[in-house]
């Protein structure tokens, strides 16, 4: 069966624990709930999560097609593929950036996808060398930068701006994450991490802010219990903003031209 992708975004960060995972997830998610077929691929190699947040048992491994390509997992109706079906995710994973990338390449190249409307690909933090092997390899349509307000953060995502655009990777925006807090107890929202910082990013590089997400304690438990809060609670105000941020990705992305959908070979 060919691999037929309609349109491939890399979600990534500057800096490490932002919330990139818990937003690849979610924007997957809440784009298959607007009745898209999408598959998810965790190509963060040192310290995959997908697995975990999608509720996957970690002793779940890909079905073989041959020697060469492999199933990829369902969960929640996504197809996902992440090294954690590979290998034993407590054994770290020591390997230089070369040896990485092929495993990215890889993870990409041979998994029968099938038909697909989205590949989210969920990024490891940095401007690395999975980052540089993405841009020449994979025929993205454009990037999700991930940032929470706070100063060091958004230096760092400036910083994964700027790599996308040397590389000629469009930016389709901006999430920020943990934005403001709301007090259980009294309804104050607090904006922990700072304020405004993601507007600042967005007007210096002329891309949208697509969405500003709270900080919820049932967020994090719903990702560590592995149903994301777009599936968890699609009522609540953290699922309505996935499912806003989806629908301007879905629009950017219709867009584009036709020719951009790439057929992803196995190799
Ligand atoms: N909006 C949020 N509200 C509450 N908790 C959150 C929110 N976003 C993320 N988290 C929690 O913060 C932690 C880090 O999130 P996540 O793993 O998605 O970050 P990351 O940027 O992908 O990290 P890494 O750099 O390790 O890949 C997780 O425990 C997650 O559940």
């Amino acid at each position: 069966m060919a691999n037929t992708v309609g349109h491939i975004i890399a979600v990534a960060s500057g800096k490490g624990g932002v919330g990139k995972s818990t937003v690849t997830a979610n924007l997957a998610l809440a784009m298959a709930a607007r009745g898209k077929r999408v598959g998810v691929l965790d190509a963060d190699i040192y310290g995959p999560s997908q697995a975990h947040m999608l509720g996957v048992d970690p002793q779940t491994r890909p079905d073989m097609i041959d020697d060469k390509t492999m199933r990829p997992v369902d969960a929640h109706g996504l197809r996902v593929m992440s090294i954690a079906f590979l290998v034993d995710v407590t054994t770290p994973m020591v390997w230089r950036g070369p040896m990485a990338s092929t495993a990215f390449q890889q993870l990409y190249n041979q998994t029968q996808w099938g038909e697909l409307d989205y590949l989210f690909i969920d990024m490891p933090p940095g401007t690395g060398d999975i980052q540089l092997t993405l841009a020449q390899k994979v025929p993205v349509s454009g990037a999700v930068i991930v940032t929470t307000p706070q100063d060091i953060a958004l230096l760092d995502a400036e910083r994964g701006i700027e790599m996308f655009r040397k590389v000629h990777v469009p930016v389709l925006g901006i999430v920020e994450n943990m934005s403001f807090h709301t007090c259980s107890c009294c309804g104050h929202q607090e904006a922990i991490f700072g304020e405004g910082g993601g507007q600042r990013i967005a007007e210096r590089y002329n891309a949208p802010v697509l969405g500003r997400l709270p900080l919820a304690l049932s967020v994090r438990e719903q990702m560590d219990k592995g149903v994301p809060p777009v599936i968890a609670a699609p009522d609540q105000p953290a699922a309505q903003h996935f499912a806003s941020i989806v629908a301007q990705l879905d629009e950017a992305c219709q867009a584009q031209p036709e020719a951009s959908g790439p057929t992803i070979g196995f190799s």
